[in-house]
């Protein structure tokens, strides 16, 4: 079963790069999921119900609708922390702001709640985290997310 939510317009930068991706740029970031099961809902015949999604979805808003992604590790964390406080920006702070971080923390919060949803009986078995028409980062997964 597939799911996707799109134009998600953030900022990132990646603050160990060694060329132009250092500065702030943003995108609308798009995401795709796959789920998996072994055996369908009994009762419904579902993978899962496209309205227990709605969680998903909004999970991945408040993650990355006008706000600015932050490494965990960028020397200047205290200067974005003093904007939010500021009201400058919305702070989201993450191990990794690029596609492929991007890609893992949907991984890691989808799963979850699909598991809450399903009891475990459904998965993410992938994430495709899409930046540009151009570039994108795919992670397959199996169940337990791995
Ligand atoms: N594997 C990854 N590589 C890069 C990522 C990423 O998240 N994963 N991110 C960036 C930049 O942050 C940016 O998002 C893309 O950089 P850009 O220089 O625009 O990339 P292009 O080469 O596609 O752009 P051109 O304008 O065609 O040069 C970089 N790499």
């Amino acid at each position: 079963m597939r799911f996707s939510a799109r134009a998600l317009p953030c900022c990132h930068r990646s603050w160990a790069h060694d060329g132009r991706c250092v500065y702030l740029h943003g995108y609308e970031r798009s995401f795709e999921l796959e789920f998996a099961c072994a055996e369908l809902d009994p009762a419904t015949g579902f993978v899962i119900d496209f309205s227990a999604l709605k969680g998903v979805r909004a999970r991945l808003a408040e993650q990355f609708d006008h706000t600015t992604l932050v490494a965990e590790d960028d020397p200047e964390l205290p200067l974005f922390r003093t904007l939010a406080e500021r009201g400058i920006v919305d702070l989201r702070v993450m191990r990794h702001t690029g596609m492929e971080g991007a890609a893992v923390w949907v991984l890691a919060e989808a799963s979850r709640l699909v598991e809450e949803a399903t009891g475990g009986r459904v998965w993410v078995s992938r994430v495709e985290a899409r930046e540009s028409r151009k570039n994108a980062v795919v992670l397959t997964a199996s169940p337990g997310g791995r």
